[in-house]
């Protein structure tokens, strides 16, 4: 049996279902262009019966992939296949995917028929979707709840009638492993024909078991999965692409099988599908998590800074991700501490280490994480003093219109003084920025700037995630209130905080430096 695993990418099909705004035809050709880049053997575009749009998208993914299979989906109904080879034919290859239902609940309840009618219905349409094309497939909607013995002769015609790949859909997420592994296994056993298609798994992850089915199918013989970047899919969604595919690749070992993914591509695609289908991944996700290569303990980072695969086992490099990072919290220990303080510079000799460890403990319990310029803040023994805001936005008044430039006027207060600017600009923030740039002494630019909800109706609160950019350094800041422009202001405010406390440790190091000479 071959090796190789197909990977069937449905983003813009399965996942695209569960989006509560729409991609235009350009934000799907982005993604689909990420997936090919990606390494997908077939990408499914979409439905393109659904909507003029669909079509739409369809075709012109069709037209620009070159390196994947491009596929569109169909119903068991001649106009739905039509549709599809329309929008597909102008791809250098092409493949026709058509279902129907075969569970009992679905056949008799949805469709509201026998089976044998949508047995029937089936054959028609693989027949058809032939005359355009060699590449078939079929898939049984709800196979993980069919009766074995009709998925057994259904699999059996949809091959007979030509369909080169046969797709076990578990299209609640019902089954779990070792079962859904059976019914693969009892198709091979049964089904005269089998050799004759690949025989493909397609799980949602209803109970969260959409990956481990697909492994457990594939270790049986299946050799397609459909899944998606970032899981995304009807309902908890799919079966997530970088999790089999990174499964498959670690575990070569047990698996015994391989896939063509560009494991390194796999950061950069499930960012960009999050940022377009809005759709945030959340920070455990296993392999494109932000925390997936972050370790915050102390017996974890030492063990990492002695050998990384006490810890890891696989690099974040290895799939796009720059470098695992140590988080210092109250957890952390005096090795990663000694660490850190090395790579920002300092040698042993420079500080106390337990002196250092108890100010940066009482630190982190206060204030969770602590980062690089908070630690080197407790070595100059200036955290108490700055603990207090040196820049604190007393009034802001900002006026903006359509047609006009935004106009805002402040007060801020830097110290001891107090600094009236004004400035127009492009809309409110803008003008805001530029009015609190004018009143302080600080050259940074805004390299970040995303707001986002948090709560819902009247009690919602707008909040601003500012990094700006200080002699190539980062400063994240963000602001959190009713009115999304003071949100914005307050993370400005924030992000300055941070450089005025690294500029004053800066120069405090000058100083030393000079003394020292
Ligand atoms: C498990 C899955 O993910 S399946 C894919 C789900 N994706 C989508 O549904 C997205 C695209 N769908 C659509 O745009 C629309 O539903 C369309 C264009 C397909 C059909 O729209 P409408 O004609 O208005 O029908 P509607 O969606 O309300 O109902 C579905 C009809 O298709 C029938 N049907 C459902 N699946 C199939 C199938 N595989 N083959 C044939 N007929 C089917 C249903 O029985 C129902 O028929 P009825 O009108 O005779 O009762
Ligand atoms: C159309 C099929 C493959 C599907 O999405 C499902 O059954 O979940
Ligand atoms: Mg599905």
């Amino acid at each position: 049996m071959d090796n190789r695993v197909i990977i069937f990418d449905t983003t813009l099909r399965d996942g695209e279902q569960a989006l509560t705004a729409s991609l235009s035809v350009h934000e799907k050709l982005q993604i689909a262009q990420a997936i090919e880049r990606l390494g997908a053997d077939i990408i499914e575009a979409g439905f393109p019966v659904s909507s003029p749009g669909d079509f739409q998208s369809v075709q012109q993914i069709a037209k620009t992939v070159k390196n994947s299979i491009v596929c569109g989906l169909s119903r068991a109904v001649e106009a739905d296949i039509k549709a599809c080879a329309d929008a597909l034919k102008v791809a250098d290859q092409f493949r026709i995917h058509t279902f129907i239902s075969t569970s009992d609940v679905h056949v008799q309840q949805k469709l509201r028929k026998g089976f044998d009618d949508v047995e029937a219905m089936a054959i028609n349409a693989i027949k058809y979707a032939r005359k355009f094309t060699d590449d078939v497939e079929f898939s049984c909607e709800d196979a993980g709840r069919t009766p074995i013995d009709n998925l057994c002769r259904m699999v059996e015609n949809a091959i007979k009638a030509g369909a080169t790949t046969v797709n076990i859909p578990d299209t609640v997420g019902y089954t779990i492993p070792n079962e859904f592994g059976g019914i693969i296994t009892q198709l091979f056993n049964r089904v005269p024909n089998i050799d004759q298609a690949v025989i493909s798994v397609h799980c949602h992850n209803d109970l969260g078991l959409a990956v481990a089915n697909s492994i457990s199918a594939v270790q049986v013989g299946a050799r397609q999965i459909e899944c998606t970047i970032n899981g995304i899919g009807e309902r908890a969604g799919n079966c997530s692409l970088e999790e089999v595919a990174m499964i498959i690749k670690t575990r070569q070992d047990f698996l015994g099988v391989h896939t063509n993914i560009n494991h390194q591509e796999i950061a950069r695609s499930s960012k960009l599908v999050s940022q377009l289908c809005n759709m945030p991944v959340q920070p455990n996700k296993a392999i494109v998590g932000s925390n997936a290569f972050s370790h915050s303990s102390g017996i974890h980072q030492d063990g990492m800074l002695k050998a990384a695969n006490t810890y890891e086992i696989m690099t974040p490099e290895s799939v796009g991700i720059a470098k695992t990072k140590l988080n210092l919290t109250s957890r952390s220990g005096r090795h990663v501490i000694k660490h850190r303080m090395e790579s920002l510079g300092y040698q042993e000799s420079d500080y106390h280490l337990d002196e250092l460890y108890d100010d940066f403990l009482a630190l982190a319990d206060k204030k969770g994480q602590v980062f690089d310029d908070d630690l080197e803040a407790l070595l100059f023994n200036i955290q108490q003093q700055e603990e207090k805001d040196f820049y604190h936005l007393e009034t802001m008044n900002v006026q903006c219109g359509v047609g006009e430039f935004a106009t805002a006027s402040i007060k801020l207060v830097s110290g001891q003084q107090n600094q009236i600017t004004s400035a127009t600009g492009n809309g409110p923030v803008d003008s805001l920025y530029r009015a609190i740039k004018q009143a302080v002494d600080i050259d940074f630019e805004v390299s970040d700037y995303k707001i986002s909800n948090k709560g819902t109706g009247e009690d919602g609160l707008g909040k601003a995630d500012l990094v700006v950019n200080w002699h190539g350094r980062n400063f994240h800041g963000y602001g959190l209130a009713t009115d999304v422009i003071e949100a914005s202001g307050q993370a400005l405010i924030h992000c300055l905080n941070s450089i005025h406390r690294a500029k004053t440790i800066a120069e405090i190091k000058e100083q030393q430096k000079i003394a020292q000479v």
